[in-house]
């Protein structure tokens, strides 16, 4: 029986390893948003079959007390990935490790115990310092009272307390790096959002529709590029104020978002004017859906500051969109097909 803490580069090591996996894999997942409980299945459940194999890793450096009963680190990923991805993340995670290190031990057994506990407080859902601290001492003292036993001289007493503490310490390093790590992934695509949103209508600017236009060039898939203008927009403002402009921006936004699919993208062009990204090559169904926000924007009632009615129209032009001109150029031509519209009277489709 060991009755010393296991080498220190051992220990060294085992947290470097955990540290820079977990780390990596976090930063590797996080590409186009923050890892967390509610990302793609895939994502949680690569993640949690890292740690499981990080997990199975760590339980090759035992400080064993007894054959069946013996301290290693293989918790700390298992916790991490509870407070950071959720629990079917760890539930892949525990799997893995699972069938890796001996299937139906007691270990295995002490570690489901102890994951489905920490799981059954949701700790994902408000993960915080004080929660993990709570987790992590439960998961000491229920070591210390199943070696309690064992603990049969002062050497042993102080190894094993020597060894929960690096192992808390290890648990504080990974939980600190990986919180970092997620405040500065969110803060940067909260950022990247906010820099790509209109602010006042909840829609793409410029700069988004930008990205959505290389995007979907990049897919060589034809589609449609609508513009959009809200008809005799001044007078609004001018008879009933700039909120209430305001007011209707916001809501025909939203009434041609819900007309929208899936697929499609609708960004504030400028002043009263949207661009939409139609997923669909067919001129003919592309045109039908300008026509759907087109009729759901001419059935929309608006009120004003007194809470009377009105109601206002939308011109459309619609073009497909020529992947061998520059985004500017097919812009020019859907807004030709409005200035169509506007020409014709207001409140129609154009295509060209
Ligand atoms: N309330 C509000 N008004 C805006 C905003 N951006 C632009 N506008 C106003 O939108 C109006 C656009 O007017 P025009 O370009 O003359 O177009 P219009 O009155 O809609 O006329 P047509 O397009 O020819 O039907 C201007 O009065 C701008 O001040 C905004 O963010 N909020």
């Amino acid at each position: 029986m060991e009755q010393v803490i296991k080498s220190l580069d051992a220990l060294y090591i085992n947290i470097c390893v955990t540290y820079a996996s977990l780390v990596f894999f976090y930063f590797f997942l996080s590409s186009d948003g923050p890892l967390g409980p509610n990302s793609p299945l895939y994502k949680r459940v690569l993640f949690g079959v890292l740690c499981g194999a990080v997990a199975a890793f760590l339980d090759r450096d035992l400080f064993r007390l007894s054959g069946t009963v013996y301290y290693s680190f293989e918790m700390i990923p298992l916790v991490i990935c509870v407070f950071y991805v959720g629990w079917f993340s760890v539930l892949c995670g525990f799997m893995l490790k699972f069938f890796l290190t001996g299937m139906f031990t007691i270990d295995n057994l002490f570690v489901a115990v102890m994951i489905a506990g920490i799981c059954y407080f949701r700790p994902w859902r408000d993960n915080n310092i004080r929660t993990f601290a709570i987790a992590t001492s439960i998961v000491l003292v229920i070591r210390l009272i199943v070696s309690a036993p064992y603990l049969n001289s002062w050497a042993i007493i102080w190894s094993s307390l020597g060894y929960q503490l690096v192992t808390l310490f290890c648990m504080f390093i990974c939980y600190h790096g990986l919180g970092g790590k997620f405040r500065y992934v969110r803060a940067f695509f909260r950022e990247k959002e906010n820099s790509s949103m209109d602010f006042l209508t909840k829609t793409f600017n410029r700069m988004g529709l930008e990205e959505h236009l290389k995007a979907v060039q990049k897919n060589h898939s034809g589609f449609g590029l609508a513009m959009l203008d809200i008809d005799f927009f001044k007078k609004v403002n001018d008879t009933y104020g700039h909120a209430i402009g305001d007011d209707v921006l916001v809501r025909v936004a939203n009434v041609a978002r819900m007309m929208l699919r899936k697929d499609d993208v609708l960004a504030r062009f400028g002043g009263e004017e949207f661009v939409i990204l139609i997923a669909s090559g067919n001129t003919y169904e592309c045109v039908k859906c300008c026509e759907r926000i087109r009729r759901a924007v001419e059935s929309t009632v608006f009120t004003n500051a007194d809470g009377e009615p009105f109601k206002i129209t939308v011109s459309l032009g619609v073009a497909n969109y020529q992947p061998d001109k520059s985004w500017q150029e097919n812009i020019i031509v859907a807004d030709s097909a409005l200035y169509q519209s506007k020409t014709n009277g207001r409140n129609r489709t154009t295509s060209v």
